[in-house]
């Protein structure tokens, strides 16, 4: 690509631009949301870099400390590092909660802002040291009262957010956020260190030909778990089966999903009983990103969005992906309920 030609091609959507563009549609904004992704986006292109770097700059492995779930990764530990200082600098967040820091962080007053911000700093951390592709996921609530914020501005159900995205560190680093109104991806330029518009309007297909779950839980699945993937290896006459992928980062996962079509579950099961995936800064996320583009999210009892969390690290069984396919679990679930 000759860079300097298209650097001057006007019609050059950088991610920046796009924003801008949504924040005209909402002059009473007063830009504040447009402030607050740029330190997002920013994030996202040092963490992206240390990523690339990692095996070169001993960022594989422990970091020697464990947060409230699990043993943490020193790109865990970084990565949060560079989004709280990135959300708290921006002087538009007033809570922030994160999966590595086990309490909601209140933003000092003179730096308060009308954002609360849920992120998974460093999503897919078993596949760090592989060198497989992880990600950043956010979700944005807007808090009424941000002079005195308290945490059940940050329990809000997923139907509020205002915006959500994710940020995917693989083969190239690309972002994909709704602000509400559809889905787009952008895409790194490294040389021009930009995230260009490449995926504009995504739109999930209706029905797909791949299911994605650990398989590996499935002696532990409920009924209309087991009988959906049976379902998909196994379909009725003149259908054929889906194909299974599961990479084991979420952002990955869903990424696929949101361009090809097709179902990620995470089940709850006798072993988990409310789920593994954790319902602000991964479900909620990645369920207003799938409805945005014309798919859906189901917990097993409800719409995902329609949750409402009583704790910041709560966990929730998910069934996200094209309409047509969550429909079918949906009915699996319904039919056990009437039993
Ligand atoms: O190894 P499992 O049980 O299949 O779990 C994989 C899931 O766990 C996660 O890695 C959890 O997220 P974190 O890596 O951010 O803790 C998801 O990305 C992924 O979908
Ligand atoms: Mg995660
Ligand atoms: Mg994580």
């Amino acid at each position: 690509m000759d860079h300097a030609a298209d650097a001057l091609r006007t019609d050059l959507m950088t991610i920046t631009r796009y924003v801008l563009n949504e924040q005209s549609k909402h002059p009473e904004s007063r830009g504040d949301f447009t402030i607050l992704l740029s330190h997002i986006v920013l994030g996202c292109k040092f963490v992206c870099s240390s990523v690339n770097k990692a095996g070169l700059a001993k960022l594989i492995g422990l970091a020697g400390e464990t947060n409230v779930q699990a043993k943490q990764k020193k790109l865990d530990v970084l990565s949060n590092d560079v989004f709280v200082k990135a959300l708290v600098s921006s002087g538009r967040t007033c809570i922030l909660v994160s999966e590595e820091d086990e309490e909601a962080t209140f933003v000092e007053p003179a730096l308060r802002g009308r954002y609360c911000v849920v992120f998974d700093p460093l999503d897919g951390s078993s596949n760090i040291d592989c060198g497989v592709s992880i990600g950043t996921i956010f979700g944005i609530y807007m808090v009424k009262d941000f002079t005195e914020p308290t945490l059940d501005q940050a329990l809000q159900p997923g139907k509020n957010m205002v915006a959500a995205g994710y940020c995917m560190y693989g083969s190239s680093c690309t972002l994909v956020l709704s602000t509400g109104s559809g889905v787009n991806g952008f895409t790194l330029d490294p040389s021009l260190g930009e995230f260009i518009l490449t995926h504009p309007d995504i739109k999930i297909p209706k029905k797909g030909k791949i299911y994605s779950v650990n398989e590996g839980n499935a002696k532990n699945w409920d009924g209309p778990t087991a009988k959906y993937v049976e379902n998909c290896k196994f379909p009725k006459e003149g259908s054929s089966p889906k194909s299974l992928r599961y990479i084991g980062s979420m952002v990955a996962d869903v990424h696929r999903t949101l361009l090809y079509g097709g179902i990620f579950l995470y089940p709850a099961d006798k072993k988990s009983p409310s789920g593994k995936l954790r319902v602000l800064y991964e479900v909620f996320p990645m369920s207003f990103l799938m409805e945005q583009a014309g798919g859906q999210a189901f917990t097993g009892k409800e719409r995902a969005l329609d949750l409402v969390p009583k704790k910041i690290h709560e966990r929730s069984p998910i069934f996200l992906g094209s309409y047509d396919d969550v429909e079918e679990i949906k009915a699996l679930y319904a039919a056990e309920a009437k039993n």
